[in-house]
């Protein structure tokens, strides 16, 4: 790239810092990065870079306000402040995404429409975001409004989709909070279905405007297959997929492994992510919606209660910038699944996290860093750490036998008996004893119900959120008594 081509606005926007940077010297300078902070732990494999890494983001976000002499813009904020710049097109940005938001100036003109003014507060229209899916064409355009009465909204829209027909989906949503949140809790559907699809790794996936999704599709397919390859999947892992947003990295990994469990806070994310596995009709997937660091202390607590919790054997986690939470670190630790895949777009929390892991037992194997966000000083990294094998062995003299400073033989036997691990119970063990002894099968639901109501976790049952929608039927009173004579035999009650 030549040093011609700068951003009129970029000093202003502050996006970019990488302008005027050849884009090579850019991959160079971000490798360096990471290697300063992470070199010390293992080896830095060359950084991942893009062929052509203009125009790449799928998701572009602009904020509306009106000039001195009161033309309505759209852009950014100047860095640090609330003040308005003008852009009309950006050489990161998805080239349609500008065109559609510089229509909706126009039409904005010619409508009427007020832009929303912070310091007073009055005004409509505030933000607009177009989501588009590079695989698939599909659009979706969100217009933010300060309040719910949108005049002559539906003849706003028919402008808009007549200029450009290949506009999926249109959500209004509301925002009147005076906050520095794009998106507000309401929102309407006002055409198509409300969201837009996309393919990843040969994957479907569905995206709502509040779902988190990668905002540089190319880059994510060798992202995720990246940090598949590392975990080294052999096709029996039980593998949580932590800060799993709309389920992606989980549902690719999905056909490499035994069961995937994907935890993620956002409900529309979760939403998308069980639709998403459905879709592409994925069965050895499911999802809880509740915060990360929580579910791990809850399952950790609950395998350490209960034997026949199983534990992961590696955990995908994908926090955002702030990294994860001592929650989260100490359960996994606790839980010592074998290996462990670290996603992060934040080299700086990702090393805070690594030293924590590395002190409590894990050893980084491999850094993989993958350019994202061209022309930005961002930089996505993925880490492969493995559970530390035991340093080395003391050798210690015991003599056996009667005596004194001899260790008695039958005390030796009895020790031995209450440090063997309890033998995992499964769904399956507890189906079989109940067909072997009482002739009848019964369903993995019907199990999770009895355990549940004796207060035992309920960790292998299907997750929460899809539970709800199933008719729910109960097992009969016979049905009941032979899984507690079950859960009785192998001691877990
Ligand atoms: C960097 S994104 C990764 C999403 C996904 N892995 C992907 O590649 O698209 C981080 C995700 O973590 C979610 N998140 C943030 N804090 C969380 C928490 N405390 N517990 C669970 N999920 C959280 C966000 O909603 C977001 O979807």
């Amino acid at each position: 790239m030549s040093k011609t081509e700068i951003c009129p606005v970029h000093k202003k926007c502050g996006g970019c810092r990488y302008q005027g940077v050849p884009y090579e010297e850019q991959l160079k300078i971000k490798e360096k990065m990471v290697g300063k902070l992470m070199g010390k732990y293992c080896k830095i494999y060359p950084i991942a870079g893009m062929e052509d890494p203009k125009h790449y983001r799928n998701k572009v976000h602009a904020v509306f306000d009106r000039d001195r002499k009161g033309n309505i813009i759209s852009g950014v904020y100047k860095e640090g402040t609330h003040q308005v710049i003008p852009v009309e097109s950006c050489m990161i940005e998805d080239v349609l995404a500008d065109e559609i938001i510089g229509t909706i100036r126009k039409l904005a003109k010619s409508f009427k429409i007020k832009t929303y003014d912070e310091d007073t507060g009055y005004g409509l229209l505030r933000h607009v975001l177009v989501k588009r899916a590079f695989a698939t064409g599909q659009v979706m355009v969100v217009i933010v409004t300060a309040s719910p009465v949108f005049p002559s909204r539906n003849n706003f829209v028919k402008a808009l989709l007549k200029e450009y027909p290949q506009i999926t989906t249109i959500i209004h949503n509301i925002n009147d909070k005076r906050t520095s949140m794009v998106l507000g809790e309401r929102e309407k559907v006002i055409y198509g279905k409300g969201y837009i699809e996309d393919m990843l790794c040969g994957k479907k996936f569905r995206i709502s405007a509040k779902s988190f999704y990668q905002v540089n599709p190319v880059q994510t397919e060798i992202l995720y297959k990246k940090a598949i390859d590392a975990a080294g999947f052999t096709g029996k892992e039980y593998v949580i997929d932590a800060y799993c947003g709309i389920g992606t990295i989980g549902i690719v990994a999905s056909d490499h492994v035994d069961t995937v469990v994907g935890v993620e806070l956002n409900r529309d994310a979760v939403r998308d992510a069980i639709g998403n596995a459905k879709a592409n009709n994925i069965k050895n997937i499911r999802f809880v919606c509740e915060d990360a660091g929580r579910f791990m202390v809850r399952l950790a607590d609950a395998a350490r209660r209960d034997s026949s919790v199983r534990l992961p054997d590696v955990v995908l986690m994908d926090p955002p910038r702030s990294g994860s939470d001592e929650a989260f670190l100490s359960s996994l630790v606790k839980m010592s699944p074998k290996t462990v895949v670290y996603v992060s777009c934040n080299p700086v929390t990702l090393e805070r996290d690594v030293k924590w892991l590395e002190e409590k037992g894990y050893k980084a194997e491999g850094v993989w860093p993958v350019d994202m966000f061209p022309f930005t000083e961002h930089v996505e990294t993925v880490v492969l750490l493995s559970h530390k094998k035991p340093d080395g062995h003391i050798n210690v003299k015991v003599e056996f036998g009667e005596g004194e400073g001899k260790v008695p033989l039958d005390n030796i036997a009895k020790r031995a008996e209450s440090y063997k691990p309890k033998e995992r119970v499964t769904y399956k063990m507890i189906k079989e004893y109940i067909e072997a002894k009482y002739g009848f099968k019964v369903h993995t639901a019907y199990i999770a119900e009895v355990k549940r109501d004796l207060g035992l976790p309920m960790y292998d049952a299907p997750n929460a959120v899809e539970e709800l929608k199933q008719p729910k039927k109960h097992p009969t009173a016979e049905k009941v008594e032979a899984i507690k004579d079950a859960l009785k035999h192998y001691k877990i009650i």
